[in-house]
């Protein structure tokens, strides 16, 4: 927020009440570090404009320019893959503590390995908040491995076909949403590491989409990949490939569904776990996938969780992202009256 006129603005000036706490807002400059693909997708005229009339304006980060040099910026959201934009941006948040970077690279990193970006839902404890979050028994391999050891490594963990066998790496590329289902372990040696063994868990075909953009949850239902039978299991072998299920154009929000498997999880326990997370992974913006164990009302399992998601088809991601812009102006506008 540029106030005392950093960036002159008289008529944009609004008075916002908030609480107890008046204070005047003028421009809020928003630098954004995106892919063509995500600028579109996130930045559509809709919420552009709707933030405009709230005093926020977003500004194309100049990769081929010093970052330093640009703005003043109020907040900056990137998402970028590279080593080379970690450390500028790594090293603009600690050189500019003024400026809120969402988020800190090193947290948005976590996630980029499907070993890490679930570790903090293993350590975590809700079993006294309507219902049980864990996430499928999985198997990490490393490039190192060799993959005709793989079989064998898989039977010694005790682990229950089918398995999902996922790129261990999330970088952004299609690539690392190439995923596989292994209907039996002699198979699993056709696969190339670095990769994620993970148990399919049977989840009736539905799986929830938790948005989260600071303090706020969204939740929609996605159409997933079918229970697989024991039948079925025993009368197919192979790895196959499986195209991207559960991509907005599958939403299973309006579908006539049997309850027991559409009903969304509990609002305490997603409150909690997103609270948690929002916590130890240290984000502001990610996305959580989660099923419930087919047959059961409160057994859930985190599969994946995703840094700065397709926000553009969060229901209401306009006011959504508007209010949580400006919210992170008002604390950073207390914290300053306090200090
Ligand atoms: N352990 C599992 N048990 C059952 N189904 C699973 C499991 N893991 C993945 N799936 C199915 O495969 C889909 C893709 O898996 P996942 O979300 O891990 O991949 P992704 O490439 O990271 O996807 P995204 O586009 O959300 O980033 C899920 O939406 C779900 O339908
Ligand atoms: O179903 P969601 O919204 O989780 O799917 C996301 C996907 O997980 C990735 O986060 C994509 O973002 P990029 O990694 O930046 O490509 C999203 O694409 P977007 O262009 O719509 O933002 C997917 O929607
Ligand atoms: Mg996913
Ligand atoms: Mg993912």
């Amino acid at each position: 927020m540029r106030l005392n006129g950093e960036i002159s603005s008289g008529e944009d000036e609004e008075e916002k009440q908030t609480g107890t706490t008046t204070f005047s807002a003028q421009k809020v400059v928003v630098g954004y570090a995106l892919t063509s693909k995500k600028k579109k997708s996130f930045l559509q005229p809709s919420f552009t404009g709707l933030a405009r009339n709230k005093g926020i304006y977003f500004v194309a980060v100049d990769l081929k320019k010093p970052l330093p040099e640009q703005g003043p910026f109020d907040i900056i959201l990137h998402k970028l893959s590279g080593e080379e934009w970690h450390e500028i941006i790594e090293d603009y948040r600690q050189k500019h503590p003024e400026v809120t970077v969402l988020d800190p690279p090193d947290a948005i990193q976590h996630l980029h390995n499907r070993q890490s970006m679930l570790q903090d839902v293993v350590d975590l404890n809700l079993s006294d908040c309507h219902g049980k979050v864990a996430i499928p028994r999985q198997l990490v391999f490393t490039k190192e491995k060799d993959p005709s050891s793989i079989p064998y490594e898989v039977t010694k963990a005790g682990m229950k076909l089918p398995l999902v066998a996922k790129p261990l790496v999330v970088d952004g590329t299609a690539k690392s949403h190439e995923l596989f289902l292994a209907y039996d372990e002699f198979s699993l040696s056709e696969l190339e590491p670095p990769l994620v063994l993970q148990e399919f868990v049977n989840h009736g075909g539905v799986l929830f989409k938790i948005y989260i953009v600071g303090e706020t949850i969204k939740v929609v239902r996605r159409f997933s990949l079918p229970n697989i039978s024991k039948r079925e299991l025993s009368k197919v072998a192979g790895v196959f490939r499986f195209p991207r299920v559960s991509c907005a154009a599958a939403s299973a929000d309006d579908a006539d569904l049997d309850p027991n498997i559409a009903e969304h999880p509990p609002r305490p326990l997603l409150e909690r776990l997103a609270r948690e997370l929002r916590h130890r992974l240290g984000l502001h913006l990610f996305n959580i996938d989660m099923i419930r164990e087919y047959g059961t009302k409160d057994v859930f399992y985190v599969i994946d969780i995703n840094y700065f998601p397709g926000y553009g088809k969060m229901p209401d991601y306009e006011h959504v992202f508007t209010d949580f812009l400006l919210s992170l102006m008002q604390s950073k506008y207390k914290k300053k009256l306090t200090t």
